[in-house]
């Protein structure tokens, strides 16, 4: 039998998400995620590091329904506490061990004083090579990094429906900011598989 790759996946993906995302086939959407065994064989030549920050890769726009993308995590390398405006963010490590700290979302009514109201983390978990992760704005927001200092870390994250700006929030004062999102490469034009990505 042959072996079920990235390729695979993302054919997959177009199919269970040809209609968008719903609260019936999250499950299904995430089963397919974790059905795919991470394979460096895969999505070796679409890595991207920089020494700067983590990269962001993008493989498949799912036409228009979802972002698929691949993240590069150089050592040390952590995002901004962040949201997912509207969506629903599915993350798989591929390699490595990333590290998620989850937060409640800041409410600046309940915050007494005027200099702002430091974050408040719900949560702390480590997703090692295969784990797939989820979360929406409902369970909070999150800082997503590799604390290792010897090894780079790989994620695979799928957002539905795609957003291209969200916001950051600053961890002593909870502030907001809104933040674009960008790719530092784009492979969602080639063909993948028996399917072409538009
Ligand atoms: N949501 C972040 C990555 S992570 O920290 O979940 C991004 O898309 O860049
Ligand atoms: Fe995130």
């Amino acid at each position: 039998m042959s072996r079920y790759d990235l390729n695979s996946l993302q054919s997959d993906l177009r199919k269970e998400l040809g209609n968008g995302l719903t609260e019936e086939n999250v499950k299904s959407v995430k089963g397919l995620m974790s059905r795919y065994k991470s394979d460096p064989r895969d999505w070796k030549d679409k890595e991207k590091w920089s020494d700067v920050k983590y990269t962001r890769t993008l493989l498949d726009k799912g036409n228009g329904h979802y972002n698929l993308m691949i993240l590069c995590w150089n050592v040390g390398q952590e995002s901004p506490i962040h949201n997912h405006p509207n969506s629903h963010c599915f993350m798989k490590t591929l390699e490595g061990v990333v590290h998620e700290e989850l937060y409640k979302k800041p409410d600046m009514t309940s915050c007494q004083c005027s200099c702002g109201c430091k974050m408040k983390k719900i949560d702390d978990r480590d997703y090692a090579i295969d784990n797939v992760a989820l979360i929406t704005d409902k369970d909070g927001v999150h800082r997503v990094g590799n604390r290792s200092h010897v090894d780079k870390a790989v994620t695979l994250h799928l957002y539905s429906p795609p957003f291209t700006t969200c916001h950051k929030y600053d961890d002593d004062t909870s502030k907001e900011t809104e933040v674009p999102m960008g790719f530092d490469q784009d492979f969602s034009g080639r063909c993948c598989g028996t399917s072409c990505c538009s």
